[in-house]
């Protein structure tokens, strides 16, 4: 069987064969793969199109030609060698300006010659209108969604994809991805980005983050001015960062970013901890627009000095709290403050995520230029779509529980490929320990955890999504961002100890409209989670067992941390520099001098959570990172 790994040597050996070069490897001086590059604006000009440099300046958006705000831009490279097309319409016509880059290439459409067409056969199926109809979403689920942005001259949401600006190319894979409305987050994140503006998003899992960030980016690539690049020995010049915390979630948004710059020229790159470094260089070395990385394997590459961020204009951290907390802090500063990044206000910079602690809210800010705050659905809540259970289960029960409940899946029929159970426990030899288990017992299951190589990760998570191994017992490894088609059971077999976690867990259910079960195993040993556990469960109006009631009113807030998402407002969706003690304790109203908008029904009503400061410790010890990473 081939694997991942087998895979990568292939494609590698292909590669070294193709190149004609024995001499092929990191380090090799005659880079053959390397003279291929093409750089973005001229790889999809037509062959047959003699059209020369352009200058012209596209209108009819409110964001200048380099996506910046009409204020002023701020990436202030001189643009040398691309225009902007008309934004009226009809394919993006870019112009060689003659310079090393196009002389280099060899072609503009070598490089596209060689694009693997990441949709398949589908390419040509025509878009539904409906868009229920053909991808199951549900729309109406995201009708009334509350809403609320705070910061200076927030844009205005769009309604469509069509009243957006994002170029003829990309909308075609939109089509080709079968999105037919942008999602509630969609609708209101990539105007804020498109106009320029840095970012900070909430909002509920399985809404469509990704696309949030990847949309404006790519498309600012595509039709923005760009500084030509400096040409390093072997050093590569990315325009655009985008940072997650686990190589499985990185390697998800590159696949979903290559569908959507498909055909764009815009190349997107990943490079992840535990796979072989030098297929990763190869790769960089044909060239990228787009980084999609860790934050470890990225640290490795800035240190050899193979990436350099000078020229990033656009940076976003996905499961922004994540990578803020204690875990990953200190490596994310590095990156981003200590290494040759423009500073903010130079660069784009969005961070994305479902949950925001008002804490890493505040260490958020220091990455962030004038702002504005995006809160879709309530903060930190789970998503509606999603039937939370809870049962009281003393710990030596867990199993035959947990039996008994897939036996009754396998009863009903809610088991199988269609059907995918999501086991989540709290130690790696606990997930081994209890994936052995249910094979000795006829349900066939495989783990993902720190301590399994990633080549055993990959092969995991496809024979999981294929059906293969219907049941996947996990650590929080799997916790966050996996969009997994058909998981329509989580199990918190042991519970998190933080309330954030146990949101990214059972949203990895009930996505794009879907619904889906989550159940969650209680008992004493839980008691810290019990107060808030249950007022998540009331926010997203499920029903709250009694005795977890009880259990509730007799504890105080969950995990010791006492930091509920968002802070400050019962509902979450606020931002922290609203917070009256922030103010007073000589917060600089520089951040945020705007108004606040709010659309939907509710209110964020002070008190309720109020995140104590200092209350936040962080989740991960620092040597947890590299599990992840
Ligand atoms: N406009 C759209 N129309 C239909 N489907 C969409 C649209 N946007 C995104 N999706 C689909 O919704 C699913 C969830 O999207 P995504 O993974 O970006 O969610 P997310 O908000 O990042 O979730 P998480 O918080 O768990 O990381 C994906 O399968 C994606 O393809």
């Amino acid at each position: 069987m081939r694997t991942a790994w087998a895979d990568i040597a292939n494609s590698a050996a292909e590669n070294t064969a193709a190149a004609s070069s024995a001499n092929d490897g990191v380090g090799s001086t005659s880079r053959p793969a390397r003279s291929s590059y093409v750089p973005p604006h001229l790889r999809n000009r037509p062959s047959s199109d003699p059209t020369p440099a352009f200058s012209g300046v596209g209108s009819g958006s409110d964001r200048s030609v380099y996506g910046v705000p009409a204020g002023g831009p701020r990436w202030a490279g001189p643009r040398t060698d691309v225009g902007r097309p008309g934004s009226g319409g009809g394919a993006p016509r870019f112009g060689g300006g003659g310079n090393g880059w196009n002389n280099r290439s060899g072609g503009w459409d070598r490089g596209r010659d060689r694009e693997v067409n990441p949709f398949g056969d589908e390419d040509d199926a025509p878009a539904e209108p409906d868009a229920s109809e053909h991808t199951g979403i549900n729309f109406d689920a995201y009708e009334d969604i509350p809403v609320e942005t705070s910061g200076d001259n927030v844009p205005p949401p769009v309604n469509t994809f069509a009243d957006i600006d994002l170029g003829d190319a990309l909308n075609e894979n939109i089509r080709r991805c079968k999105y037919v409305k942008p999602t509630p987050v969609q609708r209101h994140a990539i105007p804020i980005s498109l106009a320029g503006r840095d970012l900070m998003a909430c909002a509920q899992t399985g809404s469509g983050k990704t696309a949030a960030f990847c949309f404006p980016i790519i498309s600012g690539i595509m039709t923005g001015q760009i500084a030509q690049r400096p040409r390093g020995a072997r050093t590569v010049f990315p325009l655009a960062l985008i940072l997650s915390p686990t190589r499985e979630l990185s390697c998800q948004i590159h696949e979903e970013a290559k569908k959507f710059s498909y055909q764009t020229g815009v190349r997107v790159v990943v490079a992840y901890g535990g796979a072989p470094i030098n297929q990763q260089l190869r790769d960089l070395e044909r060239g990228v627009d787009i980084l999609v990385a860790t934050p470890g394997r990225l640290v490795d590459l800035l240190e050899r000095a193979r990436v350099s961020l000078q020229m990033v204009r656009y940076l976003a951290l996905d499961e922004a709290d994540r990578m803020l907390d204690m875990g990953f802090e200190p490596q994310i500063r590095k990156i981003v403050e200590q290494m040759d990044m423009p500073p903010p206000g130079v660069r784009q910079t969005m961070l994305f995520s479902a949950t925001f602690p008002k804490e890493i809210q505040r260490l958020a800010s220091d990455f962030l230029s004038k702002y504005i705050f995006l809160a879709v659905g309530r903060v930190g809540s789970s998503t509606d779509l999603i039937v939370q259970r809870v049962e009281f289960v003393n710990e030596s029960d867990k199993r035959s529980h947990l039996m008994d409940l897939l036996h009754a899946q396998r009863e009903n029929g809610t088991h199988g490929k269609q059907s995918l159970t999501l086991v989540f426990v709290e130690t790696k030899k606990g997930a081994d320990s209890l994936e052995h288990w249910l094979c000795m017992n006829g349900f066939p299951a495989t783990t993902i955890h720190g301590d399994r190589t990633q080549q055993e990760r990959e092969y995991a998570l496809r024979s999981f999504k294929s059906g293969t191994t219907p049941i996947l017992v996990a650590t929080d490894v799997a916790a966050r961002g996996l969009d997994i088609p058909h998981v329509a059971h989580v199990v918190n077999f042991d519970l998190p100890n933080d309330i954030d976690d146990y949101v990214h867990r059972i949203g990895r259910t009930g996505r794009a409209g879907k619904s889906g079960l989550a159940t969650a195993f209680f008992n004493e040993s839980n008691s810290n989670m019990a107060r808030s556990l249950a007022e998540l469960m009331q926010e997203s109006n499920q029903e709250v067992p009694d005795w977890l009631s009880r259990y509730a009113a007799r504890s105080s807030y969950g995990g010791g941390k006492n930091r509920r998402s968002g802070g400050g407002g019962r509902f979450g969706g606020r931002d922290f520099r609203r917070d009256t003690s922030y103010n007073r304790g000589g917060g600089s109203t520089d951040y945020y001098g705007g108004s606040n908008n709010y659309s939907g029904g509710y209110g964020a009503a002070p008190g309720g959570y109020g995140a104590a400061p200092g209350g936040y410790g962080g989740g991960y010890g620092a040597g947890v990172a590299s599990a992840w990473d």
